[in-house]
């Protein structure tokens, strides 16, 4: 595991933004796996400002969903894949062609999750996931004692997550739904590469348990651990209860240029 910390929010956008059009440009189909959040929206306005700039070409790439409330009308403005549409297809002008995500409406959700991981293998496999990380170490939907080898399926919500995440339904903890649909933990360690970016202080205890805690179910993201490919992006605040931060410090600035991230 890689452990860079940056400046703030924005600069982590932008160097992850960058690792994903260095990954576009040797493979223009590469299929990106996107995370919803607040977090990762500065790398998805990075994106998006280097496409503007003809800096990469986007056209070909797609874009696979990590997560999904169950029971929200696919067009709910709320539903992720809307969010998804909203925040990273239209930016990149990318159409609904190039997604690919799992059914939170179907009838049969258990079916519909299945038929994601297939599709997914189908496809290729993610070439590089994001991930943000919820304040209880949750990385999707995963919520703590996921197992480490679980496979796209339904979850329960936490109620501290149902609360994180009211701000998105007008504050009202009660339309926000207690099911959803996540890739596994061993879903999401198949892709290739996978970049968790974690800002501000209220992630800075899930970052020091994913990064220095011990690999356990009850920290999902600790599940980073066993990644080959694995890097975690913090700011300051996110970083700031890592005894090891001085280490990772001077790792990265003496980094070759080549390596990347
Ligand atoms: N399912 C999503 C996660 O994928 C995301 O990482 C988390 C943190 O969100 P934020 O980045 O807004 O703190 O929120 C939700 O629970």
């Amino acid at each position: 595991m890689e452990v860079v910390i940056v400046p703030d929010a924005e600069a982590g956008g932008e160097l992850i933004a960058e690792a994903m059009a260095q990954l576009l440009r040797h493979k223009p189909d590469a299929l990106l796996g996107v995370a919803t959040g607040s977090t990762p929206l500065p790398i998805y306005e990075a994106l998006a400002a280097k496409v503007s700039a003809g800096a990469v070409d986007v056209s070909r790439a797609r874009i696979a969903q990590l997560d999904e409330y169950v029971g929200l009308p696919t067009d709910h403005p709320e539903s992720y894949r809307s969010v998804l549409r909203r925040e990273v297809l239209e930016p990149l002008g990318l159409d609904m062609a190039a997604f690919m995500g799992p059914d939170g409406a179907a009838a049969d959700v258990q079916a519909a999750c299945a038929a994601y991981d297939k599709a997914l293998a189908e496809a290729g496999g993610v070439d590089l996931q994001l991930l943000g990380i919820g304040t209880d170490g949750h990385i999707g939907f995963n919520e703590p004692c996921s197992s480490l080898a679980s496979r796209t399926r339904i979850k329960t919500l936490t109620e501290q997550t149902r609360v994180d995440n009211a701000r998105f339904f007008e504050g009202d903890i009660e339309q926000v739904p207690h099911h959803v649909i996540t890739q596994g933990i061993g879903t999401i360690l198949e892709a290739r590469h996978l970049v968790l970016l974690a800002t501000g202080e209220g992630k800075a205890d899930a970052v020091a348990a994913t990064v220095e805690g011990p690999v356990a179910a009850v920290c999902p993201a600790s599940a980073l651990q066993l990644h080959p490919h694995a890097t975690v992006v913090v700011d300051e605040a996110a970083a700031s209860k890592l005894k090891l931060a001085d280490y990772f410090r001077h790792t990265y600035a003496n980094k070759p240029d080549w390596q990347g991230i």
